[in-house]
């Protein structure tokens, strides 16, 4: 006999009982019609993900029909156990099969638009994609591949177009997504940023600005010399030496961001080793945060499991906050501003808001600052001409052999914030942008021409849309400084002309985000920037080691960017080449 023909013969007896029980439970179903509708209905119109309701949709409705269904002769021979776990299986493969329908149907509300069915039909291809750290560049992709509007869940968006900015991260744009959700437990704080209602965000950042003000800013001018004079003196000890610049910077940026939120650096700078794991506390937070974020709903059951990284951070955090608590020569640090030490509000804040907020300046300014700082180097030390150009420029500003400390001086540099600019462009660190939400019962929004229902996800990509001809060029995917120039004091690359068109839209640089979410700590990022590449150049010769072609590759995206190994060598300069 054929193959086939025995496979069938064999199998025939046992498709035929399989079909009959499957059509015998859609048949009882039949009987609680409404109920079974009820769950597909509520799918459908709501996709919903907080874990009660779906497990009441995923369990308990085959346990509520179960009284009916088990009146059928195919079941006698099972006891009550065995029919409610039929009844589970089939009611869920039936359940999965309609939503997954529904979501490459013609009749999904963003049927419109284009995108790779995996993404269509489940957000997990994207939570497996930040799990690999490639975010960014499957945004990238599929963008090349489907144009300025795709569809990267079922209910999601991404849109890489300059117009999309103001009315998604504006003013007048859109509330944060759920991305956030199920940052605090229930009664808790979320930090600021997992604030989704807006007035609620406005309050809660007053303190914020209070702690980036113009007075408070120059507060921590003198942490970040002394950060620096000990990052010089750290790496001064390893002249001639392989270093690893990416390492030295998370160095830098962990006891600069300690030393100004909590008013104690980690003396990692000094020891030349983290201890006590802070990094990788913070990194592995990061990383898990960025993963479950796309499956919001997973989180109160990872933390039930107790395998949620994140809240060992959050842990972290609120010991730093008690120890700073201490502390009984408080210094005008960010804490003091989160904790409204100055008494300007009427209401003490809870200390686990603030231990919760005090915990996201650390991870918001360290993991940030460290991923832009070697990006810079990379730039840096991949464009001979780039670096020269920027020595000389610090060499006339600080003429003599001392670190430089006026940070005014340095604000005004237009090369070294030519660089900066560029670096920001080409690897923002918070690579493929943020979440808003056009929330349900809203009637949807328009974005360009673009009509967005309600209870859609929307973001910007920021790395797809630094990168777009249209916003930058020439040389969008290239390190060219001069673009942030005026005209006049451009130098044009030989594989450019000065004849060939010029686009430099300042609008798409979304490095720090726009609106009122953007970034708070955006003064403070771009004072530090400019101190250290200022400083390091001003004392050292940095050198490439071996190949650092490659480093580009191995950044991984986790909601901020993780950058791999820069290898270097550092020689002290002899002489500041002033004029
Ligand atoms: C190069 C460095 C930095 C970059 C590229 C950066 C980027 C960003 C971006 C894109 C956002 C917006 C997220 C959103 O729209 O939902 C953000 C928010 C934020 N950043 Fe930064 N950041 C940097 C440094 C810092 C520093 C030094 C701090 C200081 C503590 C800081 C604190 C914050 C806070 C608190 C938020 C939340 C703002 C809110 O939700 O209102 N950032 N940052």
């Amino acid at each position: 006999m054929p193959l086939m023909g025995q496979l069938s013969s064999s199998f025939a007896p046992v498709l035929g009982v399989a079909l009959n029980l499957v059509s015998a439970v859609v048949r009882s179903y039949r009987c609680s019609t409404y109920r079974r509708k009820l769950s597909y209905w509520v799918f459908k119109r709501y996709e919903p993900n907080s874990v009660g309701t779906v497990t009441a949709l995923l369990l308990g409705v085959p346990v509520l029909v179960s009284n009916i269904v088990a009146q059928h002769p195919i079941f006698s021979r099972c006891n009550y156990t065995h029919t409610i776990l039929i009844l589970i299986v089939t009611h869920n493969i039936l359940l999965a099969c309609f939503t997954a329908a529904y979501r490459l149907s013609p009749f999904h509300p963003l049927a419109a638009f284009p995108g790779p069915a995996c993404a269509k039909l489940t957000k997990f291809t994207v939570a497996w994609v930040t799990s690999k750290g490639k975010q960014y560049q499957f945004y990238r992709a599929l963008h090349d591949k489907y144009g300025d509007v795709v569809r990267i869940g079922p209910n999601e968006l991404s849109i890489r177009h300059v117009d999309a900015v103001a009315p998604i991260l504006g003013h007048d744009g859109l509330p944060k997504g759920p991305f956030w959700d199920y940052r605090a437990d229930a009664g808790s704080h979320p930090p600021l940023v997992a604030v989704r209602e807006p007035r609620e965000h406005s309050k809660r950042r007053k303190p914020w600005n209070r702690a980036f003000s113009r007075i408070a800013l120059q507060g921590y001018e003198k942490p970040l010399l002394g950060n620096i004079e000990r990052l010089t003196e750290a790496l001064d000890a390893r002249t001639n030496q392989i270093v690893d610049m990416t390492m030295w910077m998370g160095y830098f940026a962990l006891d600069f961001m300690g030393d100004i939120v909590f008013g104690q650096p980690y003396r990692i700078l000094e020891s030349g080793m983290d201890a006590q794991g802070v990094r990788g506390i913070l990194e592995d937070g990061v990383r898990s945060s960025a993963i479950t974020g796309q499956i919001p709903w997973a989180i109160p059951i990872l933390r039930w499991l107790r395998i949620t990284a994140y809240d060992r951070m959050k842990q972290y955090a609120r010991s730093s906050a008690l120890r700073r608590l201490e502390d009984t020569e408080r210094a005008k640090d960010i804490f003091h501003y989160l904790n409204d030490e100055q008494g300007v509000q009427s209401v003490q804040r809870p200390l686990a808001l603030v231990a919760s907020d005090a915990g996201l300046a650390m991870i918001a300014g360290s993991d940030t600052t460290t991923a832009t700082l070697s990006a810079m180097w990379y730039c840096l030390l991949s464009n001979d001409v780039a670096y020269k150009r920027l020595q000389q420029e610090i060499d006339v500003a600080f003429p003599t052999d001392e670190l430089p400390t006026n940070l005014g001086t340095m604000a005004s540099m237009q090369y070294l914030n030519a660089c900066i600019n560029e670096t920001l462009r080409l690897f923002p660190a918070l690579l493929g942008g943020a979440q808003r939400s056009v929330l349900p019962g809203t009637g949807g929004k328009m974005i360009r021409s673009f009509f967005v229902p309600e209870g859609t996800q929307v973001l910007v990509p920021a790395y797809s849309l630094h990168r777009d001809p249209r916003c930058f060029s020439p040389l969008p995917d290239a390190f060219w400084p001069d673009r942030w120039l005026p005209e006049g004091d451009r130098a044009y690359p030989p594989s450019i002309s000065q004849n060939d068109p010029f686009v430099l839209n300042a609008a798409a640089l979304i490095t720090f985000s726009h609106g009122p979410a953007s970034c708070v700590g955006k003064s403070l990022a771009l004072m530090v920037l400019r101190a250290v590449v200022c400083s390091l150049v001003h004392t050292f010769d940095v050198m490439p080691s071996g190949d650092i072609g490659s480093w580009e590759e191995h950044i991984e995206d986790y909601f901020t960017a993780k950058c791999g190994p820069l290898m270097a060598v550092l020689s002290r300069r002899k002489e500041v080449q002033g004029t």
